[in-house]
């Protein structure tokens, strides 16, 4: 013989409670969704009723209402609906069974559109704040055999059990239509329902509502204005930005009107007038059919637009059972991929049509809207060439440079970048390609400029393009780099000697990323031991097309006054510990890390200059 399950009431809670909803807060959220839903079914059953599919209704609906009343010292909290109502046997069969609605389609098992609920488990919701829910209800409903159902009244106690009273004639009377619920809460906990949470709680889920609600506290405060967001295509904008300013806390740069038909969702995504914090995600405050869903709903907008943040309505996106969260369905997709249209084309408008408005964007989001360019190529010949990027002739928009020159250089990594930043001609800068989406956009750039083109520098070319020494040094130059590769002593090291700009600059430590790593695994190769040497030999022979067996070079510049008078020292020691200086110099000016031998040689040389310079000599340098 089948058995029906067992539910445990005080499992479930516990469970909604701590795993489902975020805050026991959600429970007055439930109860006016149910109001709405329920004052939407009376419509619904009026319709039905003039159709001729259903009996006349007890009393059609002309006026919903939604009210709410704190708790206060001895009196209840409660919520009352003029909506559709219950009976007694819906009363039992909807009220106490946990996962069942009328709000699915009975045949499907799919939510039905026009309404808020679905799941079947809101009402348990209350239980969080309470220990019993008392409800007492009218239906509007007239029955099969023309009588009106009695009034009732239903009451759920968290141990898990519940009645139902048909309420006598007399008293039936004299209830209004719709349901009232009642909630008393635990001594000394009942913060949640009392008047201030509750006027904050209502403001926040129901300020927007189609359908009033009253919050009777101290005084009677009417909720469920306009939505500005809803109507930002009218011509006078400043409640539209108003609204933004609230919101974010400072008027926004600009409001986005947003529309995605096919999911009933639209709205407006206000440009924040500050850039957001790297990696910050772009998120949307959400409504369901103007109730709010959350503050920060997440995959609602690209992951490019976190320089917007939207607050969207939406009748057709469906939410989780928390209702503090959107399934992340075709649905979902299709709006972040409208929504993501929406914004490109009035980006696009911006560029094209309104120069101050866009430079202000660009000063501001410069690193979104790289992203968004990479993303969408219609927007690319618009607005890439407005992006500014660093180069070694300053902050430049890529315009900017276009202007000294149409052949674009890029250094791929910002190490790279730094190594020549200092040395390239000013006719020639060099890109600093090494942020993300910067070589991704200069590498479209010859498809949309004619004449353009897009090269990545290699770091030894550079060094090769530097001037030569005059022919006259040539054999100085000569002994100098040979003199200076011997004392540095370092196998993975060799000087050179040019003559660059700026010659306040007396060297250049470069080495190529390739380069740097073969020096790497060849150190770990030597020091390795066992089983581990064997791999790194194994993947020293993958590799060994790669920098093998290349070296870093010291590049001295001859214009520079130190390095010529390095040329002219004779004493040995003088010359390896200026010569270690110069060597220390030029790796931190390149920003290359100083190993612990290089920190020690410098300390050393630092040492050995200042004994010498202040004139000890009775010490015996070691000759090295
Ligand atoms: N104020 C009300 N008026 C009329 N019927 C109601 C009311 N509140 C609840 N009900 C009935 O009780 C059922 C269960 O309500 P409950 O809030 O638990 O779930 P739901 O609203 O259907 O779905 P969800 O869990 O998504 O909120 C509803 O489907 C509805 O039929």
């Amino acid at each position: 013989m089948s058995r029906p399950f067992q539910v445990d009431l005080t499992g479930v809670i516990e469970l909604l409670s701590r795993h489902i909803y975020s805050s026991p807060r959600v429970y007055l959220r439930e109860l006016i969704q149910n109001g709405v839903d329920a004052i939407r079914a009376a419509h619904k059953a009026q319709l039905d009723a003039e159709a001729g599919t259903t009996p006349a209704l007890a009393e059609r609906l002309d006026t919903p209402r939604l009210t709410v009343t704190p708790a206060t010292p001895g009196k209840p909290f409660t919520f009352s609906d003029n909506g559709v109502g219950l009976t007694a046997d819906e009363a039992a069969e909807l009220l106490a069974t946990v996962g069942r609605s009328s709000k699915r389609d009975p045949e499907l098992g799919f939510k039905r559109d026009d309404y808020l609920g679905q799941f079947g488990i809101g009402l348990l919701s209350c239980f969080m704040v309470a220990p019993d829910i008392v409800i007492t209800s009218r239906s509007r409903r007239t029955l099969e055999d023309g009588s009106r159902p009695a009034a009732i009244e239903w009451v759920g106690r968290i141990d898990g059990t519940f009645t139902v009273t048909e309420l006598p004639a007399d008293q039936s009377d004299a209830l209004p239509y719709g349901t009232t619920v009642r909630l008393t809460a635990n001594h000394g906990e009942d913060s949640l329902l009392g008047e201030d949470i509750v006027a904050e709680l209502a403001r926040t889920f129901a300020e927007f509502l189609p359908i009033p609600l009253e919050v009777r506290g101290e005084s009677v405060v009417v909720l469920g204005r306009d939505a500005p967001f809803l109507t930002p295509l009218r011509e006078d904008r400043s409640e539209v930005l108003e609204y933004g300013a609230e919101l974010i806390g400072q008027e926004p740069l600009a409001a986005i009107p947003l529309n995605v038909p096919g999911t009933g969702t639209s709205g407006v995504a206000y440009v924040l007038p500050y850039a957001p914090p790297p990696g910050a995600a772009a998120t949307a405050r959400v409504y369901l059919s103007r109730m709010l869903l959350s503050e920060k709903i997440p995959d609602l907008l690209p992951a490019w637009a976190s320089f917007a943040h939207a607050v969207v309505s939406t009748d057709y996106l469906t939410p989780t059972a928390s209702r503090e969260q959107l399934i992340a369905n075709e649905g979902l997709q299709d709006t972040q991929e409208g929504i993501g249209r929406a914004i490109t084309a009035w980006v696009k408008d911006q560029a094209e049509n309104d120069p101050h408005a866009i430079s202000e964007l660009v000063a501001v989001h410069h690193l979104s809207l790289r992203q968004m360019a990479s993303h969408y190529d219609e927007l690319g010949a618009v607005l890439i060439p407005m992006l500014p990027v660093e180069t070694s002739a300053g902050y430049l928009s890529i315009e900017e440079y276009l202007a000294i020159t149409p052949h674009i250089r890029y250094a791929q990594t910002l190490d790279e970048y730094r190594q020549v930043a200092s040395i390239v001609s000013p006719d020639r800068p060099v890109v600093n390609a090494g942020y993300t989406f910067v070589e991704e956009l200069l590498l479209r750039m010859p498809a949309l400029r004619e004449g353009v083109t897009a090269e990545r520098i290699a770091i030894n070319d550079e060094l090769r393009n530097l001037g030569p020494v005059p022919f006259d040094d040539s054999q100085r130059v000569g002994f100098l780099e040979k003199r200076a590769t011997t004392a540095l002593d370092n196998k993975y090291l060799q000087v050179i000697v040019r003559s660059f700009e700026p010659d306040n600059l007396p060297g250049l430590y470069v080495a190529d990323p390739d380069v740097i790593a073969w020096i790497e695994r060849d150190k770990a190769r030597e020091t390795a031991a066992g089983p581990w040497a064997d791999i790194l030999a194994q993947t020293q022979d993958v590799f060994d097309n790669l920098g093998r067996g290349s070296k870093a070079q010291l590049c001295l510049n001859w214009s520079n006054r130190a390095v010529r008078s390095l040329a002219a020292v004779d004493d040995s020691v003088v010359f390896t510990r200026s010569l270690r200086l110069l060597y220390a110099q030029s790796k931190l000016s390149g920003h290359h890390p100083l190993t612990a031998a290089d920190r020690t040689m410098l300390t050393e040389a630092l040492d050995d200059l200042i004994t010498l310079s202040i004139g000890v000599s009775d010490f015996n340098f070691p000759e090295n």
